[in-house]
């Protein structure tokens, strides 16, 4: 029974797999509900919140929206979380719920069992865990393709103690999932989905709700008030990383798999040689995901770039502001042996 305490819905996927767009639909459709949302990055750059706010749209109200941006959620519960948390409900207007973005490459296991601490558990409970799944990516074999080369890191590297870093997280990400948004579902055949559904279901001792969506375009009313009462079946979601240090020491779950820098570039005066380039970039270095903002001169209004993989998309999305320095602005996201100065200078190379 939640009673009255306010449900917390924590939105959960691998990188790309379209959290912030799923967030903004809901948010466009809430109909008057008064939603709070924290939202975590991996990353410099908050291009999420900055995404969400340019949506122009009152729900949207920069007022309600919590950047978290030093680190990742999981590894700052206690620094960053709980205060954050303890603010928002201090607030006099209290939302009637809360929605939080983890970033991509978050065990979302940790951040549920902060909702048992003192003080947050008796105001708050998790109303469920939604987690969006890329379904292109899955069926592409993006989580399971890589490990060749990963073996060979783990070789490489002693220090190195989980199995495979895309995988691990995927499946942690799952695990913990109360919903599973089967998103991106336009990109593939209905046969497709089916052996993703299949392939996932298959992987998991729970039995969590399936949705297949697309572009994010999932009913309010089907994410918020499944009423689960998360936090008080977290001992049943374990993640890889509870199980591999059962052993009772305390072990940092850090993001050391994974690197990111933001490069700020200039101008990029021809939009298809970019994306282009962006693409050969991407295949090249194995980059997991590039996001940010680009500066077209001649166009009023900032191009946003967002690349998953190799599937590059841009659009146009708010003008830039008065005294808003216009500029290129990127953040490039992969597993931790990117060659950042090669990748560097390959996108300066694509703008002025
Ligand atoms: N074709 C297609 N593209 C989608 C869909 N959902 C999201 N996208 C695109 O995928 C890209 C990533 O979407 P986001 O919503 O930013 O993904 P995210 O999970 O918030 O990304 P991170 O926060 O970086 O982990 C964007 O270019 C979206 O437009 C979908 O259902 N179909």
């Amino acid at each position: 029974m939640i009673g009255s305490k306010i449900p917390a819905t924590v939105i959960t996927g691998f990188l790309g797999a379209g959290k912030t767009t799923l967030i903004r639909h809901m948010l466009t459709n809430a109909k008057g509900k008064r939603i709070a949302l924290i939202i975590n990055e991996f990353g410099d750059l908050g291009v999420d919140g900055d995404v969400l706010k340019g949506c122009g749209e009152e729900v949207c109200s920069a007022d309600d929206i919590v950047e978290l941006t030093n680190g990742c959620i999981c590894c700052t519960v206690a620094d960053d979380f709980i205060p954050t948390m303890e603010k928002l409900l201090a607030r006099k207007d209290r939302p009637d719920h809360i929605v939080i973005e983890t970033s991509g490459l978050a065990l979302p296991q940790p951040l549920v069992a902060a909702f048992n601490w003192p003080g947050i558990k008796t105001q708050v409970t998790v109303d469920g865990v939604v987690t969006v799944v890329d379904s292109a990516a899955v069926a592409a074999g993006r989580f399971a393709h890589d490990h060749d080369k990963l073996d060979a890191q783990r070789l490489a590297d002693e220090g190195l103690d989980h199995e495979s870093p895309l995988e691990e997280l995927f499946e942690d990400q799952l695990t913990a999932a109360d919903l599973i948004i089967l998103n991106k579902a336009d990109l593939i055949s209905a046969a497709e989905l089916e052996g993703v559904r299949a392939g996932i279901a298959g992987h998991l001792t729970r039995k969590p709700i399936f949705v297949e969506a697309r572009q994010g375009e999932v009913a309010p009313e089907v994410l918020l008030g499944l009423g689960i009462g998360t936090e008080d079946d977290i001992a049943n979601r374990k993640s890889h990383h509870d199980i591999h240090h059962a052993d009772g020491h305390e072990h940092d779950h850090d993001h050391d798999e994974f690197e990111s820098f933001v490069v700020s570039l200039g101008p990029v005066s021809d939009a298809a040689a970019f994306n282009e380039g962006l693409k050969n970039l991407i295949t090249t270095h194995d980059i997991l995901r590039l996001k940010g903002f680009a500066d077209m001169p001649g166009k009023p209004m900032r191009m946003v770039v967002q690349a998953v993989g190799s599937r590059i998309d841009t659009h146009f999305d708010r003008p830039w502001a008065g005294g808003e320095t216009r500029e290129t602005r990127l953040v490039v996201i992969g597993l931790h042996d990117l060659d950042e100065t090669a990748i560097r200078a390959g996108l300066a190379g694509l703008t002025g």
